[in-house]
């Protein structure tokens, strides 16, 4: 039987974990802080990120994370992107040499502009064939409530990402697999920006036309950046593109398109994020993915209106006024 730690008992840890589960495979979370693990251990309940939801009493929880990781085939991080480096290092040695290491996370590192396989395999020195991603339209709620859906499974080796494949391919969560880590990892990490800016349109009370605007202009920012870093274009067609772009930009499920929604209806962003208990990726990943952007001299005006209103205090009528006086073109991806 297939053994997976998963390192992060928030929202889409614990969702994953039963994911695991519900696949046959033996897992156990880690968790910081003892009433979580003890409601998951006892209750089999995660309430503060999961209400109302009971977990298959097989997931099992500590707060010892070498003890979580001991004979692992499969240890999955899903804790937030910017913490990750020094969590890796807080931790030490727990990857073991053999396992498959596999990122929930949806960000790009501030400072560095690495993505969370790159930030893996530096900060424990490992091979970066041994890193496997899962990105996808992959709302934690609907997940843990066993609604179909299917995901992306990617890694540079074939076999790893077969083996995380059959470890999480559940009744009603399909991991299709791909070799392409750049394309997933960026799609993933983007879709959050993009819903940002889906979310403020919507809270300024905008309609249909302009989601759709902002969602297929802002396939196109996702597909010219990953492509610059490598990316197979045909990859934003897929789950991890349109998918995950769709879902987070449709969905009152998703933090970043909340966010989005709060400042578009004029909240200050420090109210907004003082307010929430879990992290929206894209408020900070949208500065690295810009300046990445700009190492690369790729536009990106829908990010860089993102980092406007959320960094630097403009307001989303200016932003949304220079986004359409922008010059015209032919449309081009
Ligand atoms: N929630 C969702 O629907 C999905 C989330 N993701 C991605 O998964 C990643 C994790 O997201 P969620 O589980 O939703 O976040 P969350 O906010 O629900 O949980 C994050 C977990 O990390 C822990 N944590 C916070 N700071 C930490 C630190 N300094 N060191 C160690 N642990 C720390 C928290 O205690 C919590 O257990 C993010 O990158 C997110 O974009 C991906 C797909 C779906
Ligand atoms: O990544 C997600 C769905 O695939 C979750 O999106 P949020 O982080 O915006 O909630």
């Amino acid at each position: 039987m297939t053994r997976a730690a998963v390192l992060g008992a928030g929202s889409w840890g614990t969702a994953f974990a039963q994911v695991l589960a519900d696949a046959g495979t033996e897992v156990t979370v880690w968790g910081r802080r003892p009433e979580v693990v003890r409601s998951i251990e006892e209750d089999h309940a995660n309430p503060g990120y999961l209400p109302d939801h009971q977990l298959p009493e097989s997931v099992r929880a500590t707060t010892d994370v070498a003890a979580a990781c001991e004979g692992a085939d499969l240890v999955v991080l899903g804790i937030h992107s910017q913490t990750l480096r020094d969590s890796l290092t807080g931790w030490g040695a727990v990857l073991g040499s053999e396992a498959t290491v596999v990122s929930l996370m949806k960000g790009i590192e501030l400072g560095t502009g690495q993505r969370m396989s790159q930030v893996i395999a530096e900060t424990a020195g490992i091979d970066p064939a041994r890193v496997a991603v899962v990105s996808g339209p992959n709302l934690a709620r609907e997940i843990a409530e066993r609604q179909p859906s299917a995901s992306v499974v990617a890694c540079a080796d074939s076999a790893r990402a077969d083996a995380v494949a059959e470890a999480c391919d559940a009744r009603y969560f399909r991991p299709y697999t791909s070799a392409d880590v750049v394309g997933v990892e960026i799609g993933g990490a983007v879709k959050n920006v993009v819903a940002l800016a889906v979310g403020m349109a919507r809270g300024m009370g905008l309609g249909d036309n302009t989601s759709a605007m902002l969602i297929t202009r802002g396939l196109a920012e996702i597909t010219r950046l990953g492509s610059a870093l490598g990316a197979d274009p045909t990859t934003f067609l897929g789950l991890a593109g349109a998918g995950d772009l769709v879902a987070t930009c449709s969905s009152t499920l998703s933090r970043n398109h909340s966010v989005g929604l709060r400042l578009g209806r004029g909240e200050p962003v420090e109210e907004i994020l003082a307010s929430q208990n879990q992290v929206a990726e894209g408020v900070t990943s949208c500065r690295s993915i810009l300046a990445l952007a700009q190492q690369h001299q790729i536009p990106m005006p829908i990010a860089a209106a993102v980092v406007g209103v959320v960094h630097e205090g403009v307001s989303v009528e200016a932003t949304a006024e220079r986004l359409m006086s922008r010059v015209r073109k032919a449309e081009q991806y």
